[in-house]
């Protein structure tokens, strides 16, 4: 067995506490897979005073000195969350030469090329497995087993906070902020869980995706962003009656012009596999060129599962430290254009509360015809006959985004048009 390793932890809540206890309670094991004890060094925290029992560290470990912490570590465990200090900490500890692990999307999100280049100047590893779908093996299989292959789309649920939510309002019909508070004391949610309801977790995690998919740097700002907010019991209600449900999807494709990310809520047939993803519980799919479809499911969110790939990056990145070698460097020489969502094929589900009146279709229906946008299918839904409309839900055939953009702006300036009341995109029909 080598020397101890000397592990730095930097946060103690949902997800910190669950490692610093594993790394206590399953230390014989970790050390034998390893090759050497990792030996907790020290546990970064804003206040030493608080008591944190369910984490096993003793108290004399706990400290405010994070950045005399990472200086003295050979690995060092980022499970703070947010931008700063968490990127100078980290970047602080690659300078002195400690492989660094975290679970942190936001920061890899916003500033990943930064924390990449200092780990390959110091030629130090630099693992997340936890910032992308929590417990589920997924960034190592594209960073490594995929490396042979072709990515074309990467499609899934990516937040769990979001699914827990939009999975309960559609099996009980309870409301989005009850749900969200269930979501928080379950520890799925983000220290602000705006993050998660506005979509931006699962942008940061579309953009750590699409990066590696496609060998080319695609930052959150690339991804276009729509969370949960706006979607009403009518929505769900509406799904419901055409055969679908409603999730927070992540789509990456690489298309002959280059490549797109994207996050929104969308509408997904009951009979697709997204569609039985329940609870916090998420979900990715694969196309590539050689392996055709691959599909990885599990927890992805909350402190055992997401300890778990903290862990497993721990364990690698020790080995490393044990025989030699370090895991992959960031892959962005393809550097292919990153589209905006107005040039992305999407469809979309459209409610319309129309005048009751002759030719009311077929004028709606040439807005479509002018965009060329076509539709899929069209319901007519109950009448409000004491107000004299009607609902119309359509679903079109895929078409530019811009395009379905356009049209909704036309089709809400339409005299026969009272309100469009709902807009989704649509997948897998
Ligand atoms: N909770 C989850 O299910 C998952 C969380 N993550 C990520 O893991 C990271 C940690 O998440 P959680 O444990 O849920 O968050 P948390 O809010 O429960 O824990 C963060 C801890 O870091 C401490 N902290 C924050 N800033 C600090 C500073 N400047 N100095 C010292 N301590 C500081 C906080 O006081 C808190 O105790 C985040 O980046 C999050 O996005 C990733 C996957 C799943
Ligand atoms: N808040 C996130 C935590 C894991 O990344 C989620 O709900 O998925
Ligand atoms: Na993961």
């Amino acid at each position: 067995m080598a020397k101890p390793l000397r592990v730095a932890l930097l946060g103690c809540g949902v997800v910190g506490s669950a490692v610093a206890r594993q790394l206590t309670d399953d230390a014989a094991d970790l050390a034998a897979r390893v090759g050497a004890p990792l030996e907790l060094i020290g546990v970064a925290v804003r206040d030493v005073t608080k008591p944190r029992p369910e984490s096993g560290v003793p108290p004399e470990l706990f400290t405010t000195d994070a950045e005399s912490l990472v200086s003295n570590a050979d690995l060092v465990v980022e499970l703070m969350g947010g931008l700063e200090p968490a990127r100078t900490l980290l970047l602080r500890a690659i300078e002195h030469g400690a492989a660094v692990i975290t679970a942190n999307k936001a920061l890899l999100g916003a500033d990943g090329p930064r924390l990449y280049a200092a780990a390959d100047a110091r030629n130090v590893d630099l693992s997340f497995e936890a910032s992308v779908a929590g417990a589920i093996p997924l960034l190592r299989p594209l960073r490594e087993s995929l490396a042979g292959d072709d990515v074309q789309r990467v499609m899934g649920i990516v937040n769990g906070t979001t699914n827990y939510i939009l999975d309960k309002m559609d099996r009980t019909g309870a409301a989005l902020p009850d749900v969200l508070a269930e979501a928080q004391e379950l520890g799925y949610a983000e220290a602000d869980p705006t993050a998660d309801v506005e979509g931006h977790d699962a942008q940061a995690k579309a953009a750590i995706l699409a990066s590696l998919a496609f060998h080319t740097r695609v930052s959150s700002d690339d991804v276009h962003c729509e969370g949960i907010m706006g979607i009403t019991d009518a929505d769900i209600r509406d799904a419901r009656k055409i055969g679908c449900v409603v999730k927070l999807l992540a789509i990456c494709e690489r298309t002959p012009d280059g490549v797109s990310a994207r996050v929104h809520p969308t509408l997904v047939p009951r009979s697709h596999p997204l569609a039985s993803v329940h609870d916090a519980f998420n979900a990715v799919f694969l196309e590539t060129a050689l392996a055709g479809e691959l599909m990885f499911y599990g927890k992805g969110a909350g402190a055992a599962p997401t300890a778990s790939a903290v862990l497993g990056d721990l364990v690698q990145a020790g080995r490393h430290r044990v025989v030699g070698g370090h895991g992959p460097r960031e892959s962005a020489y393809a550097e292919l254009p990153v589209l905006p969502i107005a040039r992305t094929q999407t469809s979309y589900f459209i409610r319309l509360d129309v005048l009751d009146r002759p030719g009311v279709l077929a004028r709606v229906a040439n807005v479509f015809g002018a965009h060329d946008v076509s539709i899929e299918s069209m319901r007519q839904g109950v009448r409000r006959s004491e107000e004299g409309l009607a609902i119309l839900q359509l679903v079109t055939n895929q078409a530019a985004d811009e395009s379905l953009v356009a049209t909704v702006e036309e089709l809400r300036k339409l005299d026969d048009v009272h309100e469009v009341s709902s807009v989704l995109r649509v997948e897998g029909m």
